[in-house]
């Protein structure tokens, strides 16, 4: 018998395929519980957004017990106990002749003609407005986590964006314009895309108001629509930025104090998303890499001085890779590009005509010879088991290492 999948479930796997191409999680199955988890929660949360549109079509999202979802039944449909009904993404382009929609799920054909009531939802659920037509045996009463990593928000079972509000044509066109292409917004899939920009508030801000105080606890996280900020720590002015940008994210990420001052240096226009919708959407999507190299950066001896806002910045521009036994990861001669740092693994250093000169192993380094001294490589690093690394590119290694860079050179084995 040949299964055929749904173009839905096809366009669900795909995405999954494609953040573990980029993920490379060395737990599989944790990653992937992790990750449909959060994406059931988007789910869940953009329709608990639209919670009072259901109930006013008598529409049960939140059932006392586990039955799947309850709705108007017409006569012919009330003996059935169960039912499918399709979800359709409302925030996708969709074609209103085909019943399958990118990020959403199809009505199985068989069961079309039981759900009579729903027609006419079905049909319309796209244009904008309507009420999205939901999953097959939804029930968004049922628990969804299933986490076991240290960064995980926490349990969103009982959220509801508090500050959800549809924004007017006027307001998201302005928004694309402004933010749209801002890299924490490309990150989003259409649906988590349209529930943050629609739980954005609009905060105008007058010159030399401060934003936000370091030591404070973090309540909101910023995107600069118009405007210019500062930033202080200790008193000591450490940056600025400007239109486009962001800022406040590591107090909600870290659940630490402010670590700077932010003060507006000109009149401002913010967008401020709430903590909670900040965690439970941008956190994992565009903020995955910090998430994602936390672990590895904190636990590195020689990243030791850096500060929250270092590590955050250099997980940033870190990329993943993997080497198989016997693998060439650097050769003698060659120009350095790369600076590398083991997630886990084995590596042997050699150098012509003297053998094998270090063994390298989880969380030590190499790669930083030829950068720090604009030489070329020194020596050949192999892998000599399957290794994963970290990759920090040059001009990333000579603007992110920050007060690392000292204790690079302190250990240069060259040096002496
Ligand atoms: N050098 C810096 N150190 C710490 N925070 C900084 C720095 N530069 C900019 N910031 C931003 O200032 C914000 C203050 O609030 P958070 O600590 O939540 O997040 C911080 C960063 O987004």
């Amino acid at each position: 018998m040949v299964f055929s999948l749904s173009k839905e479930s096809q366009a669900e796997l795909q995405l999954f395929q494609n953040e573990i191409a980029a993920a490379n999680p060395s737990d599989l199955l944790q990653f992937s519980a992790n990750y449909f988890n959060q994406r059931l929660e988007q789910q869940r949360a953009f329709l608990k957004a639209r919670e009072p549109e259901f109930r006013a079509k008598n529409i049960v999202l939140f059932p006392e017990t586990d039955e799947p979802l309850s709705r108007p039944q017409s006569a012919q449909s009330q003996s059935r106990s169960r039912s499918s009904v399709m979800f359709k993404s409302p925030f996708v382009n969709e074609d209103p002749h085909s019943n399958v929609f990118k990020n959403g799920f199809d009505m199985d054909p068989h069961e079309q003609d039981a759900h009579q009531p729903l027609k006419e939802e079905q049909q319309h659920g796209g244009e904008k407005g309507s009420t999205p037509p939901l999953p097959m045996h939804f029930n968004a009463q049922r628990r969804t986590s299933v986490s076991g990593e240290t960064l995980q928000p926490n349990n969103f079972d009982d959220w509801t964006p508090d500050h959800y509000k549809e924004k007017s044509e006027q307001q998201l066109e302005r928004l694309e314009k402004s933010i749209g292409n801002n890299f924490l917004f490309n990150k989003l899939d259409s649906d988590s895309k349209r529930l943050v920009i629609n739980c954005l508030e609009e905060k105008s801000v007058r010159n030399g108001s401060t934003i936000i105080k370091q030591g404070d606890q973090g309540d909101y996280f910023y995107v600069v629509e118009q405007g210019t900020v500062d930033f202080y720590v200790n008193d000591n002015k450490v940056n600025s930025s400007g239109p486009g940008s962001s800022f406040g994210e590591l107090a909600l990420m870290y659940n630490s104090p402010r670590a700077a001052t932010v003060v507006a240096t000109s009149d401002c226009l913010l967008w401020a998303l709430d903590r909670l919708t900040f965690r439970k959407i941008l956190l994992g999507s565009s903020f995955k890499k910090r998430l994602m190299y936390d672990d590895l950066l904190k636990t590195m001896p020689v990243l030791k001085s850096l500060t929250t806002y270092d590590r955050a910045k250099l997980a940033d521009a870190l990329d993943t890779k993997i080497y198989q036994p016997g693998e060439t990861i650097i050769r003698e001669g060659d120009q350095g590009e790369n600076f590398y740092l083991i997630e886990y693994g084995a590596v042997d250093v050699s150098k012509d005509g003297q053998g094998v000169i270090n063994k390298l192993k989880d969380h030590d380094y190499f790669g930083e010879v030829a950068l720090l001294n604009d030489l070329p490589r020194q020596a050949t690093v192999t892998a000599t088991k399957r290794t994963k690394v970290a990759t920090l590119g040059k001009s990333g290694f000579q603007r992110l290492l920050g007060p690392a860079v000292d204790v690079l050179k302190l250990n240069d084995p060259t040096r002496h």
